[in-house]
């Protein structure tokens, strides 16, 4: 079933949305509405005409701010609701036509993720609110990561704490490694085979891809694992929980919030969460920003580097997100890293590769392992599994 898909990716004070449409030329109408049930609540968005606008929405909560995303539609109506829901468990290893048992097993994995979960499930209930008529499909960070073996997907804990408690590593950031792993196949002559992906925004993840199928990831159980990200600390040994506690008195929650909201380049630059701050506070010899840069690259580099163990061969790796999509230091910092590999950056084509373009940063006549920039497209991936749900369950 081919509709127009309007795409909402719900946070717990925040909602990006897009309406795509059903011919691929038409102008996306996108935004965010954010700072949601604060006094500077807004929605800020482009027009089809290319026009932004940004309105003021004080003390709106989700289900205020759906009504005024409505309004800034120019008419379109929207024939499905694709959600951004980040954690599915073990249960969904595909997108799901909401109904209420699909709300209560989104509930149920609340627990894992609680920072994003709950704020998915209030997109739901406004959206129902707001288009009771239109079908809703959840669409699954977690399912592309359902092809990971028990080698790659269990933790050395005891085995009653997955059976009973299903802890194990998911793997997040789905829809986006599945997007830029399929295009590279389609652009690259190499094909589909073993593609490395760095999904590099706010949140940070890797994920080792053999013919379209996930391998291994770096995130885990929750999206706290792996990488360092703007804000979250990544990896860290386990053992820091108890010593927090113990030594210096933390609560559980002071510790959460200290690794998810407090560290990463913001905590390690003592700055910003933000990658041009940093890279512009580094340039200027700021101590915190540049180790925050070399943290950020070596940790990418290594976990590429750990993950290319999942994979038989390696035909390249690819950049993505704001940071991977925009930053020619990081990806020449990165790729740097991992001379053994080898990669052949062609410098000028990196330097070049900003803004949303596509490509291969290779030099000519390169014939090992690949270097790409491709931008990805979470809301366009979401639209397309939202019509091939409602086409399979029609
Ligand atoms: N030109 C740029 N150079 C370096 N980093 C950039 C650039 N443009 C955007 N970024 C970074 O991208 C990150 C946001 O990524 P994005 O994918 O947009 O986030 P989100 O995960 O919220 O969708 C920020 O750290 C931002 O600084
Ligand atoms: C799962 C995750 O980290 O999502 P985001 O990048 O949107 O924070
Ligand atoms: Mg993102």
């Amino acid at each position: 079933m081919n509709v127009p898909v309007l795409v909402i990716n719900c946070g717990s004070s925040s909602i990006k949305y897009a309406l795509i449409d059903t011919d691929p030329e038409a102008p996306r109408l996108a935004g965010i509405a954010e700072r949601l049930g604060s006094p500077d609540a807004c929605l800020k968005g482009k027009s089809s005409a290319g026009d932004k606008f940004e309105q003021a929405l004080p003390n709106a909560d989700h289900t205020q701010a759906l009504s005024a995303i409505l309004e800034r539609l120019e008419g379109r109506t929207p024939g499905a609701i694709g959600h951004r829901i980040v954690h599915g468990g073990e249960k969904f290893t595909q997108a799901a036509l909401i109904d209420a048992s699909v709300v209560s097993a989104i509930q149920a994995t609340a627990a894992l993720a609680p920072l994003h979960n709950p704020a998915n499930l209030a997109g739901i209930a406004a959206t129902q609110k707001v288009f009771p008529q239109l079908p809703q499909v959840a669409v699954f960070d977690t399912a592309f990561h359902q092809s990971l073996s028990p080698t790659a997907y269990r933790y050395a804990l005891p085995e009653s704490l997955y059976a009973e408690h299903g802890i194990r590593r998911y793997g997040f950031h789905g829809t986006s490694h599945a997007f830029v792993s399929q295009r590279a196949a389609t652009l690259s002559a190499r094909g589909a085979g073993g593609w490395l992906t760095a999904h590099l925004g706010n949140g940070c993840s890797t994920c080792a891809v053999w013919n379209n199928q996930s391998q291994d990831t770096s995130m885990g159980l929750t999206p706290l694992e792996g990488l360092v990200m703007g804000t979250r600390s990544g990896d860290v040994d386990p053992g820091l929980h108890a010593h927090l506690h113990r030594q210096l008195g933390w609560s559980l929650d002071k510790i959460d919030d200290v690794l998810n909201k407090q560290s990463g380049l913001l905590g390690l630059s003592g700055l910003t969460n933000d990658m041009r701050e940093v890279e512009e506070a580094a340039e200027q010899g700021h101590e915190g920003a540049m180790l925050a840069l070399d943290v950020f690259c070596y940790r990418i580099a290594k976990s590429l580097a750990a993950l290319s163990c999942a994979l038989p061969s390696l035909d390249g790796v690819i950049f993505t997100g704001g940071i991977g999509e925009n930053s020619p230091i990081v990806r020449r910092r990165v790729v740097g890293l991992l001379p053994h590999f080898g990669f052949a950056l062609n410098e000028i084509r990196n330097d070049a590769m900003i803004r949303g373009q596509e490509g291969k940063l290779d030099s000519d006549q390169h014939t090992g392992p690949e270097v790409w920039v491709i931008p990805t497209d979470e809301e366009g991936r979401i639209a397309m599994e939202t019509c091939h749900c409602l086409e399979v369950q029609a």
